[in-house]
């Protein structure tokens, strides 16, 4: 496998961009090599400056659920793009998207377009802090929610995955008002409510953590938050940057049947441009300016051709048997996964949850919060990444993320991951 061009490029790029990327996990450090540089890409394939070809697993981190260039949001945006790329002043498709938005995710009733997930929840604390008039925000240890000041804290993702304890920049006053505790367990969320509830305004939390590797809710534990919260009038929000459209058009929440008072969302409703939102109950959301005192704005938010690409990706979506078709290969690829590891006698965990899992490496699992998954075994899934990639599969670069299956993954990609797995795997016997 050729690898000149992307090393190459690799070593212009760390010149002029900090360490070579415009987002740290690109940079496959934590798995010993260096990215491929991408080219193109058409459905669930990737092709790299060298010639490469890739079964790709990770989807630009989850936002394309139907695979690259689906023909649908790509006639979208030719549309959109022929009629102008930003006004800075509103457009139907805005009222369009966040249509569809509000009748399909249970909690919300209006919501915002940003461009970001970071900016999605960044925006939801605020209104949260100035609806309720307090300060602090409980978020769980290994839940990453972007990088706004207030989430680096013992968060997920990059942050996990180059252990990387908070961040310098982060004043500390601002973290202060963070209270970071363990997933899953509701004696230490009762802890901290006996303690301090009157100064929460929010408990922001992935409803399914994706980003120290996916983790499963236990039984009753997202209800238990729902009651808990709102006895104590602290505002929920349900993180589904990843979840969203990703579990069903619901979401976790519909999946779950627990409905938070805010939901972020971000990744699959911009098909692949950059969009994020927040929604939620009414009365909070009319907090927001110019309806109400809290500011959040945006140049370029609701960005026309990011909107045709929503609206175009939540199309697709919509047509029956989407998700049915996103769970059965993605149980296969599950199975699979599975039994190859069985059959090399390779310790390891696969959790899954509709189409996006995680091979946890060196545990036999159950993996059920952060400490879980910061015992597996990084250097085993280096390598397994590594030999991976050497067969043409394009996972996560890290052990604390989610390989996701697309609508464009057919049987026959499923069956040659799963056979690549069994060589990679082989190689770490
Ligand atoms: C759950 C979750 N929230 C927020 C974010 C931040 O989104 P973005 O990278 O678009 O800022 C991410 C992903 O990066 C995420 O996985
Ligand atoms: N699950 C983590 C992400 O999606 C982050 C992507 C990025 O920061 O580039």
């Amino acid at each position: 496998m050729g690898q000149n061009i992307s090393k190459i490029y690799f070593e212009k790029a760390k010149e002029v961009i900090p360490g070579g990327v415009n987002s740290p996990v690109r940079a496959c450090k934590s798995v010993g090599c260096d990215p491929p540089f991408v080219k193109e890409a058409q459905g669930c394939y990737i092709y790299d400056e060298d010639g490469n070809f890739y079964i790709d697993y990770v989807c630009s981190w989850g936002p394309m659920i139907l695979g690259h260039l689906h023909p649908h949001v790509v006639s979208a945006v030719e549309e959109a793009l022929r009629q102008g790329t930003s006004f800075g002043a509103p457009t139907w498709r805005e009222v369009e998207l966040a249509e569809r938005i509000t009748q399909l995710v249970p909690s919300i009733e209006k919501v915002r377009l940003v461009n970001s997930g970071t900016e999605a929840t960044m925006s939801a604390i605020r209104l949260a802090r100035g609806f309720t008039g307090r300060k602090k925000i409980v978020k769980f240890d290994g839940c990453y929610h972007g990088h706004a000041d207030s989430f680096l804290v013992k968060a997920g993702s990059g942050v996990a995955t180059l252990g990387i304890p908070g961040s310098p920049g982060v004043p500390e006053e601002i973290v202060a008002n963070t209270i970071a505790i363990p997933f899953n367990d509701l004696d230490a969320l009762k802890a901290v409510f006996d303690k301090e509830a009157k100064e929460i305004a929010a408990v922001i939390v992935e409803p399914v953590p994706a980003n120290m590797g996916v983790i499963l809710p236990k039984e009753g534990y997202l209800e238990t938050l729902r009651k808990w919260t709102k006895e104590l009038d602290i505002v929920l929000i349900f993180d589904e940057v990843i979840t969203g459209f990703r579990l069903g058009l619901g979401g976790a929440q519909e999946y779950f049947g627990v409905i938070p008072d805010l939901t972020c969302l971000g990744k699959i409703i911009g098909g692949g441009l950059p969009v994020g939102a927040y929604g939620g109950r009414r009365d909070i959301m009319d907090m927001i300016a110019p309806e109400g005192p809290v500011y959040q704005a945006g140049t370029l938010s609701g960005n026309p051709l990011a909107t045709a690409a929503g609206i175009a990706t939540l199309d697709v979506l919509m047509r029956p048997g989407t998700y049915e078709a996103l769970e059965e290969k993605a149980q296969r690829l599950e199975e699979g996964l599975c039994s190859v590891a069985a059959d090399l006698g390779i310790t390891c965990a696969t959790q899954r949850i509709g189409s996006m899992m995680t091979t946890f490496f060196g545990t036999s699992g159950p993996v059920t919060n952060f400490d879980d998954a910061l015992s597996s075994n990084t250097e085993m899934y280096g390598a397994f990444f590594r030999e991976m990639l050497e067969q043409n599969i394009w996972l996560a670069p890290s052990q604390f993320e989610a390989a996701f299956v697309s609508l464009a993954h057919d049987w026959e990609d499923i069956e040659n991951t799963i056979a690549s797995a069994y060589e990679a795997m082989r190689e770490l016997v």
